[in-house]
């Protein structure tokens, strides 16, 4: 399928000398040399190597000492582990680290490479396989790097510990279209990141399955021809298995198997272990942790186009229909949106604001603190200065896992923390300490500014008794014509529309009423209060 040639500016590489169909086994070989997986010095290890070099066919010699090399040397012991430094592929098996293969350590780095190694500790050999078609004539080339990383941090590392400043089609994209692929690939990076964080709670679930169907996405876009990323169509597998969704969550195991099937082959680890989960997906031990989602097998929809499917697979949902403001929440109602004074105190369990339900308290109704941001500073975490609704000042600390770092904050924006508590610091401050970055949103909106928005939502978005108020004149009115962008406010007919748009402010509101978050806040649906129940609350007994 290949020979090994020549390849201008890399040395010796492998050329496809006829065309390669995606999910091939390319090569599959055996180490000649291995090098133990435990640190050793350098005398033991030239002394190591030497034997294994010694014992050689000629010709195999021949061809290992040909190898590139990156160090320099003054004998063949040197010589031979300078050339395992540079070419040495990993082998994970009883105390071997890794190893020389005389035709897997020729093929040459890309960063949007055509084939994929990997050691298979089944057959103990290394495999390649195509990712995708590769014509004749084609390099074949693998990747060097472990993770996925912007064009710089992969050309300095390629360069520090490789020696090559790497020229693939990837990086030589055009300025802009390049800052497109490292974007993408940063966001994949962190959307990994953010997959692991929440891993299996079940309260989380719908929103880690948003985060892998993201990945996959934006992988896929980075990778067209590929297909996908196993590990990731494992996780929405055991999420949707978790949930009691058998019919997706065989789809996506079986994406999974066939994506490790293409890279690795039918005979590697991945597949084995993970196939019979593709066969019968009830037999993963997560089954059923909730049966929330609960499909049977071939509960799988039969009438749908390509798009339509992928929507029902991630359960992808519709862009939403606003939710009514009818009947709005008034934010100036202080039992909802009380200020700090009025919070319960986190050291007792206040019975106006929990009901204990056997050792736990949870919230006996919704309540919401809202706080302007006057000052901030993040120095071991984020730390936010607020003024309440009474024009009181006090600190917020992020005690979450990621110490505030995901949160835009600005001065000026109001915070709202949902189920907020009065929390004394061992330094002596009374402020609110935030564990669960889930409970706390950030409006770009002063919270002066988010009042008269709802003054603006109580008079011209409510109904009462079907009687309407006219956004644009102040007028009652009978017409039942809302704003056409968020359908909130009330309208005579398009003069009084745009008197209200171009002289009453509107246009700047409207978009902030378009804001999913603020209409949450006016009719207090965010999943976060639907959650209500799952929330078991740190509060301590006391008087
Ligand atoms: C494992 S070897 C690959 C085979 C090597 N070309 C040879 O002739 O033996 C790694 C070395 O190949 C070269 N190389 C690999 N990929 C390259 C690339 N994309 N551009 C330039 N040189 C590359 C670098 O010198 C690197 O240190």
């Amino acid at each position: 399928m290949y020979a090994i040639l020549e390849v201008p500016g890399k040395g010796k590489g492998l050329v496809a000398v006829e065309d390669i169909p995606k999910g091939t086994r390319i090569l599959s070989e055996g180490p000649v040399i291995t090098t133990p997986d435990r640190q050793q010095n350098n005398e033991w290890l030239k002394t190591h190597i030497s034997q294994q070099v010694d014992s050689l066919s000629e010709h195999q010699r021949g061809s290992f000492l040909s190898m590139h090399n990156l160090y320099p040397y003054n004998n063949v012991a040197e010589q031979s582990l300078g050339i395992i430094r540079t070419n040495s592929l990993p082998i994970e098996t009883n105390g071997i680290g890794g190893g020389i293969f005389l035709e897997a350590c020729r093929i040459n780095h890309a960063c949007d490479n055509n084939a994929q190694k990997n050691w298979n500790q089944c057959i103990q050999r290394h495999t390649v396989h195509a990712l995708r078609n590769i014509s004749k004539g084609e390099e074949i080339t693998i990747y060097y790097l472990g993770l996925y990383s912007n064009r710089e941090v992969r050309q300095k590392k390629l360069l520090d510990k490789f020696g090559f400043l790497c020229s693939c089609r990837l990086c030589s994209l055009p300025t802009e279209q390049s800052q497109k692929s490292d974007e993408r690939l940063t966001r994949i990076d962190h959307l990994d990141d953010l997959i692991g964080h929440d891993g299996m709670q079940l309260k989380f679930l719908l929103r880690t399955l948003r985060f892998v169907d993201e990945r996959i996405r934006l992988y896929n876009e980075q990778n067209p021809d590929r297909s996908g990323l196993p590990r990731a169509y494992l996780d929405a597998a055991q999420i949707a298995i978790a949930n009691g969704d058998l019919a997706r969550g065989r789809i996506f195991a079986e994406r999974a198997v066939e994506g490790w099937r293409t890279s690795y082959g039918s005979d590697s680890k991945e597949v084995i272990e993970h196939g019979p989960l593709a066969r019968n997906p009830a037999k993963l031990e997560l089954y059923g942790l909730s049966l929330k989602w609960k499909t049977s097998l071939d509960d799988v929809p039969q009438d749908l186009d390509q798009d339509n499917f992928e929507d029902w697979l991630w359960r992808r949902e519709k862009p939403k229909k606003l939710e009514r403001l009818g009947q709005s929440i008034d934010l100036r109602n202080r039992e909802i949106f009380p200020s700090f004074a009025a919070l319960p105190n986190s050291n007792t369990a206040d019975m106006d604001f929990y009901e204990k339900i056997g050792d736990v308290y949870r919230p006996l109704r919704h309540w919401c603190f809202l706080g302007e941001i006057v000052d901030f500073t993040t120095l071991h975490h984020l730390e936010l200065e607020l003024m309440d609704v009474d024009d009181k000042k006090i600190p917020l600390h992020f005690y979450t896992d990621d110490r505030g770092s995901k949160f835009q904050v600005q001065l000026g924006y109001t915070v709202a923390v949902l189920y907020a508590q009065r929390y004394r610091f061992i330094y002596g401050d009374a402020g609110i300490r935030l564990e669960d970055y889930q409970m706390v949103k950030i409006f770009p909106i002063p919270l002066e500014k988010l009042l008269e928005l709802n003054d603006q939502v109580q008079q011209f978005s409510t109904e009462v008794d079907e009687v309407r108020i006219c956004h644009g004149c102040g007028r009652k009115t009978a017409s039942s014509k809302r704003c056409g962008r968020c359908s909130s406010f009330w309208y005579c007919n398009e003069v009084c529309q745009k008197a209200g748009w171009n002289e009453k402010g509107h246009k700047a509101n409207c978009k902030l009423l378009r804001d999913p978050d603020i209409r949450g806040l006016f009719v207090l649906k965010w999943d976060q209060f639907d959650n209500k129940l799952q929330f078991p609350l740190q509060v301590a007994e006391g008087s």
